[in-house]
């Protein structure tokens, strides 16, 4: 037996379709997605907390879900709106279908409307608050005024509380992945050369391991912690994570950042990690229209010239313009020219808004992950 579902936007329109998940309603900013693999990546991504997410591949759940694909312990988005189910989900690694998945998570999400058409309107109008109701009784005037009453993301803070809550220590890699669930390496395994704390504000975890496969062992902080306890961690590097929310609010990282600056201490920031380093050095962030969410975009390594395909999922972006005379811009999205890439001249500090650990996407930017790597044992050296 299916249920009705239904998408209002606050322009006022309206999707009707059919309910796919949990039954109820949920509230976001409707954004489009339009990577072709990847659903269950990007369900779990927690910088799509309060977003409602568009896939604009047509089948999606195909596949099912499965226990390697979870970006981070649970689905962060919002809800999921999508034009068609598979009645059948065949993988080796299938463990459930998409749709328990959600149901199970207590995930509306919408199947079975247009969404071409969606993401046509969201593209020519911007990213719109919307409304996604799910079962029987639906009320759309009630959806209307709930999607209006949304304040929009433009302001919220939602990294202080995406991440951890206590320090967590993390060492486990992709490096066994043929072989099942990648291994865990002990704390003090030789080949974990570099100690990197980072900044949970959402992070992914093929960040955390990426981290580890370039030699990392890593502690995991809450957003909020202060500067004096991550020095007393003795890292040899801090990694700024990706996170929900406006960038702009964030004024306890932007501060932490500030002071690492001043410190020397090597920094690496992915997505909004990216953002906040532009914001402590000085510069600002705008809202984009729609933003960047996809796994195709070209981006351009503007030292070599080279193009780089990049998984992306951003709304919000550092203004070329505003960047201080200290830093460089390094990279620039070949879709709309919109920075994508910085690096301080004085400290050794750098970032990227796209997403160099994929998951999904391609990993044409992983090797900035070296880089990384590089920077910490030119430091150690220099000590
Ligand atoms: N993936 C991210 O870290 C997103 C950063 C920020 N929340 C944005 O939307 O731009």
């Amino acid at each position: 037996m299916t249920n009705p579902a239904v998408l209002v936007l606050q322009d006022g329109s309206v999707f009707r379709g059919t309910s796919i998940g949990a039954c109820g309603q949920a509230v976001g900013e409707v954004v489009f997605n339009t990577a072709m693999t990847g659903y269950q990546e990007i369900l779990t991504d927690p910088s799509y907390r309060r977003q409602l997410v568009t896939l604009t591949y047509p089948h999606i759940g195909n596949t099912g879900t499965n226990d390697e694909d979870e970006e981070s312990p649970r689905i962060q988005a919002a809800g999921l709106i999508i034009r068609d189910l598979p009645v059948h989900a065949s993988n080796f690694r299938r463990r459930e279908t998409l749709n328990d998945y959600l149901e199970r998570s207590g995930v509306v999400g919408i199947a079975d409307i247009d969404t071409r058409r969606l993401t046509r309107l969201l593209r020519e109008q911007g990213a719109q608050n919307g409304c996604l109701i799910a079962g029987d009784g639906i009320d759309e005037q009630a959806a209307l005024a709930a999607a209006s009453a949304f304040p929009g993301l433009e302001g919220m803070d939602l990294a202080r509380e995406a991440g951890v809550d206590q320090p967590v220590r993390w060492t486990q890699g992709t490096w066994s992945l043929e072989q099942g669930l990648p291994a865990s390496l002990a704390w003090d395994d030789g080949r974990l050369r570099h100690h990197v704390v980072a900044y949970d504000f959402g992070i992914k975890r093929n960040i955390l391991r990426l981290l580890v496969d370039h030699g990392c062992r890593v502690t995991v902080v809450p957003a909020q912690t202060p500067v004096a306890e991550v020095l007393a961690l003795a890292p040899d590097g801090v990694f700024l994570s990706n996170g929900p929310g406006d960038p702009e609010p964030c004024d306890y990282a932007i501060a932490a950042i500030r002071e690492l600056l001043a410190r020397d201490v090597p920094l690496f920031g992915i997505c909004l990690g990216h953002q906040l380093l532009g914001l402590a050095a000085g510069a600002q962030s705008v809202k984009m229209k729609f933003g960047h969410h996809g796994a195709n975009h070209p981006v351009q390594d503007l030292a070599t010239g080279r193009v780089m395909i990049s998984s992306q999922n951003h709304g919000f972006a550092i203004d070329e313009q505003t960047l201080p005379a200290e830093i460089e811009a390094t990279h620039r999205s070949l879709f709309d020219g919109s920075l994508q890439g910085l690096r301080h001249r004085q400290h050794p500090a750098f970032s990227f808004q796209g997403h160099p650990e994929a998951s999904p996407g391609p990993r044409d930017v992983e090797p900035l992950f070296a880089h990384f790597s590089a920077l910490m044992a030119a430091r150690a050296g220099a000590d």
